[in-house]
């Protein structure tokens, strides 16, 4: 299977120093890889230096056959990456569909409704009115507006209830079957399982582990040895 994601060797951190240490990492064409590691691991810097959020001090990330490592933000969003950032970030004092009107310039918001009909009922709500649950949707239906061929999500369960984790997991579910490939980074090690074909670990700005997601969650012992995790 071709790739739609290839980083390799990239090197990146903030005002001289190395949070990025070399990482290669590669998305196959419809892929889900998630992406685990420690608190402090770099997975945000990683996240944010493919976006081209953070200028890389070296190293290649290829889209397709597209080099874009330098490229600013607004270039890699136009070849095909959208970011589902940590936090969420939507813009509290306006309502679902204005947050949504940002991101999709001209094309119709039909297809995020279809997708995720409570963001349909809760359209005329402000931001700042929604639960955390639909704030992670406004959050994926800004990013699925740019039409991405490459979702890069920075932990979209952080600070919701495990029911609105599943229901998050199930609009995710029903993107990789539209074949959308993602990197996840991830705390929730259920989420992770559930969603991705592969698993990776960083540590210390590397990659340090790369498995198929049934492999490295039969290993309970190696999982806990790369995570700190049972
Ligand atoms: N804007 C910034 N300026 C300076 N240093 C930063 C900045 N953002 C992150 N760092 C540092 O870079 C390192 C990696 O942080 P990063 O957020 O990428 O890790 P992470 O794996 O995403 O962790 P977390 O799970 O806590 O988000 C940390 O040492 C952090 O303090």
């Amino acid at each position: 299977m071709t790739d739609v994601l290839t980083v390799r060797d990239l090197r990146a951190g903030y005002a001289g120093t190395t949070v990025l240490d070399g990482v290669d990492l590669t998305v196959p064409a419809g892929g889900v890889v998630a992406l685990l590691g420690r608190n402090g691991a770099g997975k945000t810097t990683f996240v944010h230096t493919v976006m081209g959020l953070l200028k890389p001090y070296s190293g290649g990330i290829r889209l397709g056959g597209r080099e874009l490592a330098g490229a600013p933000a607004h270039t890699v969003a136009r070849a095909g990456i959208a970011i589902v950032p940590q936090g969420r970030r939507v813009f509290a004092p306006l309502t679902v569909e204005e947050n949504l009107r940002l991101a999709a310039g001209r094309r119709p918001l039909d297809r995020v409704y279809a997708l995720m009909p409570r963001l349909a009922e809760r359209r005329n709500h402000r931001g700042d009115q929604l639960s955390g649950g639909e704030q992670q949707m406004l959050a994926i239906g800004r990013a699925l507006l740019r039409e991405p061929r490459l979702l890069l999500l920075d932990e979209p369960s952080d600070g919701l209830a495990p029911t609105v984790v599943d229901q998050v997991a199930g609009v995710l579910e029903g993107l990789r079957a539209e074949g959308i490939a993602a990197v996840l980074v991830e705390q929730d090690l259920h989420l992770a399982f559930r969603l991705a074909d592969e698993v990776t670990v960083m540590r210390k700005g590397r990659i340090v582990h790369r498995s198929p997601t049934d492999e490295f969650r039969a290993d309970r012992a190696r999982a806990h040895a790369l995570l700190g995790v049972g």
